[in-house]
């Protein structure tokens, strides 16, 4: 074992955080281990900006401990070792894009190439365009590769493909893999389930401030989360197949003749449905067993409806 284990790339304990009478993060627990990476998900207002925010040093907690990279977020010793893609881009809007990128660039003890960066992200035919004629997705893109040309040691992404055509994000996910295989630590909020499945290898789902769950994708969406669905005769009457079936496992008609059974799904329950269907003389079509996604799993803790 090393003599001085390396602490988190971003540690966070108790963190609160008021806008007036806002409660905006409430109580927050969160560590991110040094080259991982590790998504920041909830609804609208969940508090997740904030708590980056907090994280890169550009606002003050009201309470909790937050450390990065072992060091205080304020800390000036920080800046040349973070990288920050904030929401929604954050140039001036009369600087041009190669421009904008040298100047942080300079900023840097050892920068990467901007060009290089530049052609990278697919930006090098609009180096001279003003930052306000960039489209949304290229603004990002810029964003993007200022947070990446100090060859920082940890980023944090807001959102970092809001507003991005599908090829834009995929090069975004390929840039995030190959951050990562550097050793790179990031810290990334999004919406998008698909993109916390894909990149992350820590989820910690935020609502009204708090964690509400929190773990590996794998880990969320768990085998005692499974769902069996099948499809039948409509209007069946599940109070038989609901006492036959192992306590706590929800059954009903999730649509018109669509039957979900929802809860540890093993070969017993499998069986359990289908001698049921058997009983009251209808065959089971479509019976599939699968994984419960994050969506399922995000949108069972944070409500369906939508958030002002
Ligand atoms: N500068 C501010 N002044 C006052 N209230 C704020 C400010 N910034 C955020 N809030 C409030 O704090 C709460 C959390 O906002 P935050 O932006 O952190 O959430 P979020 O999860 O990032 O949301 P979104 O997904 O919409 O970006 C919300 O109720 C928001 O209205």
């Amino acid at each position: 074992m090393s003599p001085h284990p390396q602490p988190p790339a971003v540690e966070v304990s108790g963190l609160v955080k008021r806008y007036g009478s806002t409660v905006a993060v409430n109580g927050l627990d969160l560590t991110l281990p040094r080259g991982d990476v590790l998504a920041l998900l909830g609804p609208n207002g969940a508090g997740k900006t904030t708590t980056v925010e907090v994280c890169e040093g550009f606002r003050q907690a009201d309470g909790g401990t937050v450390r990065v990279l072992g060091l205080d977020p304020r800390s000036p010793a920080l800046r040349p070792r973070i990288g920050v893609m904030p929401q929604g881009g954050g140039g001036y809007p009369g600087v041009r894009a190669e421009e904008m990128l040298r100047l942080v660039a300079a900023c840097a003890a050892n920068p990467l190439d901007p060009a290089w960066l530049l052609d990278v992200l697919g930006l090098n035919n609009v180096g001279r365009t003003p930052y306000k004629r960039l489209s949304g997705g290229q603004q990002q893109r810029l964003s993007l590769a200022c947070a990446l040309v100090g060859r920082p040691e940890l980023v944090f992404l807001d959102e970092p493909t809001a507003g991005m055509d599908p090829q834009a994000r995929r090069l975004v996910w390929e840039l995030v893999t190959a951050l990562k295989a550097d050793g790179v630590s990031v810290l990334l909020t999004t919406h998008l389930m698909d993109e916390a499945e894909a990149l992350a290898d820590h989820v910690v789902i935020v609502d009204r401030g708090q964690v509400v769950a929190a773990g590996t994708p794998q880990e969320l969406t768990a085998l005692e989360d499974q769902q069996l669905r099948f499809r039948a005769r409509p209007g069946l009457d599940l109070t038989l197949l609901i006492g036959a079936l192992p306590e706590g496992m929800k059954v009903r008609e999730a649509s018109r003749g669509g039957y979900l059974v929802q809860g540890r799904i093993d070969p017993q329950v499998v069986s359990t449905v289908t001698s049921w269907c058997a009983q009251q003389g209808v065959l089971a079509e479509e019976l599939t067993v699968a994984k419960r996604s994050l969506e399922d799993v995000f949108l069972d803790l944070t409500g369906r409806e939508l958030r002002s």
